[in-house]
């Protein structure tokens, strides 16, 4: 018998913690979670999964207009926020149905460490040999008079009617993506940029692709600019900044998100963490033995990504179930900007293998000389990069599959697949695998 409430105790419900935290159960450890609001966190309820449904109707939009030639009616904004309301609603109770069935208690309330062993949620006291916290992060919000008056990407979710314009301020994922949905539901968007770059961890000449798109479909980019107050007016809000004043209905804040580290005792009991995140070593333990961290919390170089996610509660479910000592070994991570077109990219970046041609050979290639391709009048490019060896190290593409086409390619990295195994994939014809795995 254990001499605490849990063998293991996370804070957070998101990817960082069920998808490790429901097999670590099957096998009889005794787990609980700590979610203070929706069970699944951000990523089924406010992320990736309500995102790629209002992201769906975008993409028939641009597969008819490249179709037929002619431009398509914007998208029915109001429609798709009620689809995507259907399709997600259910996730929360389903995944608490996924955790509960396998025996872990779920602690509805805020986490607080006390000590090293014991977290306070709503006043009552839980230990637990081993804590978890997989919190995650919150939208960040600009400093600046009048922050109240912009809204965040979950808001922007949940719009019921799209604003006839938006300022949309910062061009990460966030505001390059959402822009990208506002103007195909036919707003007048306006992006407000603080660098000459967007989605700065995709190569300049793939992201100049999307922006030219962008800006021949009426998005206006002001590059250079940094924002000094928002102001209500009788139309909506006006963005005032060092290169002037710009109007619109409404705001979206996407400057980026921020770990939640705030006013959980981290301090209190020694768990150091700076403004990237919660510091661990490479077994995803915290400066405090007995206490890990999992997702996007933790300060890291990955992506902070869902699969990065799974990955590190997967890991921590091996680690506490005894089938390895080992540090984590994170596999070649994609990523994707789910613009339309998209920018995937996976492995070696094509910066450093341009930047090193002794160690790599880089084959650029324009898929719209690709039959297959042209049966959608398919336009982008893709990059492949392969070591003095002929082995695929990295891939980038701008097209609108490249996420299809990105997935294909990142097993042959991981996996080091060399001409002999690759000859031996057979992958159906015609489809995307077929397609990218001749371009090897
Ligand atoms: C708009 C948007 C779109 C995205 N799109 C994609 C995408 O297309 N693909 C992709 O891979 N990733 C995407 N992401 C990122 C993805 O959502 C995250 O990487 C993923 O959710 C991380 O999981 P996590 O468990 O680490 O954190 P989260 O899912 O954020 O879970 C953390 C949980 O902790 C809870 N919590 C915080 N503090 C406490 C506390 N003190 N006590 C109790 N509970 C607490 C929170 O309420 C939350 O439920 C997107 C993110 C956003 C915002
Ligand atoms: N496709 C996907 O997988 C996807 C989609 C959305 C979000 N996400 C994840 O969510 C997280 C957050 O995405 P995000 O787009 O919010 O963050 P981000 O870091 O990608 O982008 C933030 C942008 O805001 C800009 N910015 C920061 N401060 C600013 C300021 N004061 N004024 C103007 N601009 C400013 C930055 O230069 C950057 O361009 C990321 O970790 C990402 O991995 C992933």
């Amino acid at each position: 018998m254990t001499k605490y409430d849990f063998d293991v105790l996370y804070i957070g419900a998101g990817h960082g913690t069920f998808d490790g935290a429901i097999p670590l159960a099957a096998r009889g450890v005794k787990v609980g979670v700590v979610e203070f609001a929706e069970i699944g966190g951000t990523c089924p309820n406010r992320g990736c999964n309500p995102k790629i449904a209002l992201d769906d109707p975008v993409v028939v939009q641009r597969q008819q207009e490249a179709l037929t030639g002619h431009k398509q009616a914007p998208i029915d904004w109001s429609a798709a926020v009620a689809h995507k309301h259907d399709v997600i609603k259910d996730l929360p109770d389903m995944i608490e149905g996924f955790i509960t069935s396998h025996g872990i208690q779920v602690l509805g309330g805020r986490g607080h460490l006390f000590d090293e062993h014991t977290v306070h949620v709503n006043g009552v006291a839980y230990t637990a040999e081993k804590i978890v916290i997989a919190t995650g992060l919150r939208p960040h919000r600009l400093d600046v008079p009048g922050t109240e008056l912009a809204h965040d990407s979950e808001e922007f979710m949940n719009l019921p009617v799209m604003p006839k314009s938006l300022v949309v301020v910062g061009a990460g994922y966030v505001g390059m993506e959402f822009a990208t949905m506002a103007n195909a539901a036919g707003a007048d968007v306006t992006v407000i940029m603080r660098h000459d770059r967007a989605l700065r961890q995709f190569p300049a000449k793939y992201v100049e692709f999307v922006v030219a798109d962008l800006k021949a479909r009426g998005v206006k980019f002001v590059t250079n600019a940094e924002v000094a107050e928002f102001k209500r007016t009788s139309e909506g809000v006006t963005v005032e900044t060092d290169l002037g004043s710009f109007d619109a209905e409404w705001v979206l804040d996407a400057t980026g998100r921020v770990p939640n580290v705030q006013n959980m005792g981290l301090e209190e009991i020694g768990v150091e963490f700076n403004e990237r995140g919660i510091v661990v070593n490479d077994h995803l333990q915290t400066s405090v033995p007995s206490i890990y961290a999992s997702g996007d919390v933790i300060d890291k170089t990955q992506p902070r990504l869902t699969p990065t996610a799974v990955f590190e509660s997967t890991y921590l479910m091996h680690q506490f179930a005894g089938d390895t000592t080992d540090a984590i070994d994170y596999p070649v991570i994609p990523h994707t900007t789910f613009t339309s077109p998209r920018i995937a990219a996976v492995g070696v970046t094509l910066d450093d293998a341009l930047a090193n041609p002794d160690l790599y050979d880089v084959a650029e290639h324009d898929i719209s000389q690709d039959w297959y391709r042209q049966v959608k009048n398919e336009k982008g490019f893709n990059a492949i990069i392969k070591n003095k060896d002929g082995l695929l190290v990295g891939a980038v593409e701008v097209s609108d599959r490249a996420e299809d086409v990105i997935n294909t390619l990142s097993p042959v990295i991981e996996l080091k697949l060399d001409a002999a195994q690759l000859e031996r994939i057979i992958t159906i014809f015609p489809a995307i695998a077929n397609d990218s795995f001749g371009q090897i």
